[in-house]
């Protein structure tokens, strides 16, 4: 019994690919039977033995800015995905957009076919896969479209905190209108049923953030509140669901505060993530509530700056493996 993870490689000009050289290192000493130290620790050590790691990308790419023999690796297997033209490290090339939707695309189809059972992503640069002329906001979104789901929702959990999202990659400008009543009645359906099965919390208590300062000022600020977030809230209750709020963001963030909730649902990207940055930065996971399989991936983004100096952490992309092998059973 062995459940495989398929892990794309990401932004081939960014640290992706020598993240996941080094993870496949780690990875390979665990499964042979390494102790698990720190985070690793958190699993059962079977899972490592019981587990499979392969690897979506270009096989040169990752030789040679992983700077380690990644033949021979036990436990980690390669799924070979050509580049579209040679990369540099830090340079983007849109001429590669193409190759990381390919690896995205293959990780799918691994999934639908059964030859894995959760995809773990290394980061990809957003605006290089618009630039090769294909519209793409994010792994989230485009998983989503692929799964032929109606919704699903991202969350980044690190430092003891868990901040989901009712919006996602979108213009700040665009998102009042995007807050509407059902689609927060399925994401909070979606947030605390995967807070259950995922991460096996009995009774999830959900705090929601308001969308203005101090939520609305009892509607002197903005009415979303009132109008929209509140009778969502309502809802959720009706249906069992331990929604609490709406509620001002900037206090709820209070430690003590928030940790009265097991998950804060903010209303948009930059409200939510900042915080949880702050909190956990390179130590977090994102994962991706609603898909019918599971995938997590990094806290962080493509960091061009640091692409080919081995200097980037690997941290937040072990973390996401560890947390895709405890969500994810045995096949
Ligand atoms: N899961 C994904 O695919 C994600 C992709 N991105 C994309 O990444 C691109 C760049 O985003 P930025 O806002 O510049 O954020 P970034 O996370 O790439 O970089 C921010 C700062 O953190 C540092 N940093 C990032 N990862 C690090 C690591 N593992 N070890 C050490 N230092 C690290 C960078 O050097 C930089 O100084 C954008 O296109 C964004 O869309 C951003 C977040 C997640
Ligand atoms: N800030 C999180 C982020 O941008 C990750 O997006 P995605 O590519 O996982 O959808």
């Amino acid at each position: 019994m062995v459940r495989r993870l398929a892990l794309t490689t990401g932004e081939p000009a960014g640290i992706g690919p020598e993240l996941s050289a080094s993870v496949a290192v780690w990875f390979s000493a665990l499964h042979a039977g390494a102790a698990p130290a720190g985070p690793a620790a958190e699993v059962d050590p079977s899972a490592w033995r019981d587990t499979e790691l392969v690897l979506v990308g270009d096989s040169q790419l990752l030789a040679a800015r992983g700077g380690a023999e990644l033949s021979g690796l036990a436990g980690v297997a390669f799924e070979a995905v050509p580049l579209r033209v040679a990369s540099v490290p830090g340079r983007l090339d849109a001429a590669n957009g193409r190759y990381v939707l390919d690896t995205l695309d293959r990780a799918i189809g691994m999934v639908e076919r059964g030859q894995a059972q959760a995809i773990v992503t290394a980061p990809v640069q957003k605006s290089v896969i618009n630039d090769a002329g294909v519209p793409f906001s994010g792994h989230t979104e485009y998983l989503q479209e692929r799964a032929g789901v109606d919704q699903v929702v991202m969350m980044l959990a690190g430092g003891g905190l868990r901040v989901a999202l009712a919006t996602t990659h979108l213009p700040l400008r665009a998102v009042p209108d995007a807050i509407t009543g059902p689609l927060l009645d399925r994401t909070l359906r979606i947030l605390d049923a995967d807070l259950r099965a995922r991460f096996l919390l009995a009774a999830p208590r959900i705090a929601v953030c308001g969308l203005n300062p101090h939520a609305g000022e009892g509607g002197y600020l903005g009415r979303e509140e009132i109008d929209v977030i509140a009778p969502a809230i309502g809802r959720a209750r009706a249906a069992g669901i331990d929604a609490h709020g709406p509620l001002p963001a900037d206090t709820l963030f209070v430690p003590d505060h928030v940790a009265q909730y097991d998950a804060v649902l903010s209303m948009f990207h930059d409200q939510g993530l900042p915080v949880l940055k702050h909190a956990s930065f390179g130590r977090g996971i994102n994962v991706t509530l609603g898909l019918p399989y599971v995938r997590t991936s990094v806290d962080h983004g493509t960091a061009l700056d640091l692409a080919g100096t081995g200097r980037a952490d690997p941290g937040s992309l072990q973390q996401a493996v560890i947390e895709a092998i405890r969500m994810t059973p045995t096949a």
